[in-house]
């Protein structure tokens, strides 16, 4: 079934490449998700993608409590297409063009593919953009409150675990050292955690180093014995075959997408294994950019935003149900009028 507002496919203006964007629902306000700049087999592919996240978006920031909906822009570039940077950014603008021409209805930010600096050339088109630098009026890269609620779910998560909030006693593995799960690592180590990392660039290994973290190669990482997996690479790594051969008690992480498939957040409950759905654990940047762009709140009322993310898991893990299924009635419930 559909189940999108809107769905546009267009070839841009300037560059003939394809450009999607999907709607996926405004009930609680404007559209937010990012926009995605991929290579993909078949433009279709494309499409695929901008429809299972932007409906993810909706998820996210139903439950990060915005007054947002979800919506996503994927540009699905055909296989060996390299963009030069004067194609790039002619690109862009026809991102910018493309979303413009919905009348507000839909906002864009940096994803896969994209940062801070592309959304100051979509935003030479249109206004709906998030993240742009701070020079550029923006709140800049989503990954430090990004990583700021991955923190405050493993503290909701250590206290379903043991009873208290201290990530100190604890260990962890960070499967991926990019800026999110690198800001992760740094948080954690702050906080005298004992830490596996991975990450298939070896030069990881020296942030590794720094950090007094045990080094591993990525596949022992998500089977490591610890107490909390930390996803943060790319999504589909939680497989029914991973599932038996986990050795933690937890998996709490900013990566998108996690699950293979959805049946396996029930083969993880079966197993006594705490999972935090990928969209309540990954939401501190958005709420990071809404609240401080479009609120206009301080930074210290953003943290405590952000901090919510914790109260959000707590309330889904005491249910005592596997965790998506719960979450996905606190979404249905807040997109049902007279509920929120
Ligand atoms: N940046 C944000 O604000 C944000 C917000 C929400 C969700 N996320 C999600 O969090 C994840 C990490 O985001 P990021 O911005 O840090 O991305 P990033 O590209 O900076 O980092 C990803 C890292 O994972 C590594 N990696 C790739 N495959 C791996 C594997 N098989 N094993 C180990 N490491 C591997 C890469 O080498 C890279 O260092 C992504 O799934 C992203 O979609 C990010």
């Amino acid at each position: 079934m559909f189940t999108h507002e809107e769905l546009h496919v267009r070839a841009g203006r300037r560059t003939g490449l394809p450009i999607v964007v999907a709607v996926h629902s405004t009930v609680l306000g404007q559209a937010l998700g990012g926009c995605r700049l991929w290579h993909y087999d078949d433009w279709r592919d494309g499409v695929e993608d901008a429809l299972r996240l932007s409906a993810a978006m909706t998820a996210k920031n139903a439950l990060a409590g915005l007054a947002n909906g979800g919506g996503k822009t994927v540009v699905p570039l055909p296989p060996g297409v390299n963009v030069d940077a004067d194609t790039r950014r002619a690109l862009l603008h026809d991102v910018g063009d493309t979303i413009e021409a919905l009348d507000g209805r839909y906002g864009t930010g940096p994803d896969v593919g994209t940062g801070p600096d592309d959304m100051v050339v979509i935003g030479e088109r249109t206004p709906h953009v998030f993240c742009r630098p701070a020079a550029h009026g923006g709140s800049g890269s989503s990954s430090p409150g990004t990583a700021a609620g991955v923190i405050a779910a493993l503290r909701a998560t250590v206290a379903r675990l043991d009873g208290d909030t201290e990530l100190g006693g604890h260990t962890f593995a960070v499967v991926g050292l990019g800026s999110v799960g690198a800001d992760v690592a740094g948080r954690l180590a702050a906080a005298g955690a004992r830490l596996v990392v991975s990450d298939v660039r070896p030069d990881a290994e020296t942030l590794a180093a720094e950090l007094g973290a045990r080094w591993s190669r990525p596949g022992d990482a998500l089977t490591a014995e610890v107490d909390v997996v930390i996803p943060a690479a790319l999504g589909g790594i939680l497989t029914a075959e991973l599932v038996p051969a986990l050795r933690c008690r937890a998996v709490v992480g900013p990566a998108n997408n996690q699950l293979a498939e959805p049946a396996v957040a029930g083969l993880l409950h079966e197993r006594g294994i705490l999972w935090a759905p990928d969209y309540v654990a990954s939401a501190g940047g958005i709420v990071h950019a809404v609240a401080s762009e479009l609120y206009r709140e301080p930074e210290d009322v953003v943290a405590r935003r952000i901090e919510r993310i914790g109260d959000t898991l707590t309330e889904i893990y005491a249910a005592g149900e596997a965790p998506d299924v719960t979450a996905e009635k606190l979404v249905a419930a807040r997109l049902t009028p007279g509920t929120r």
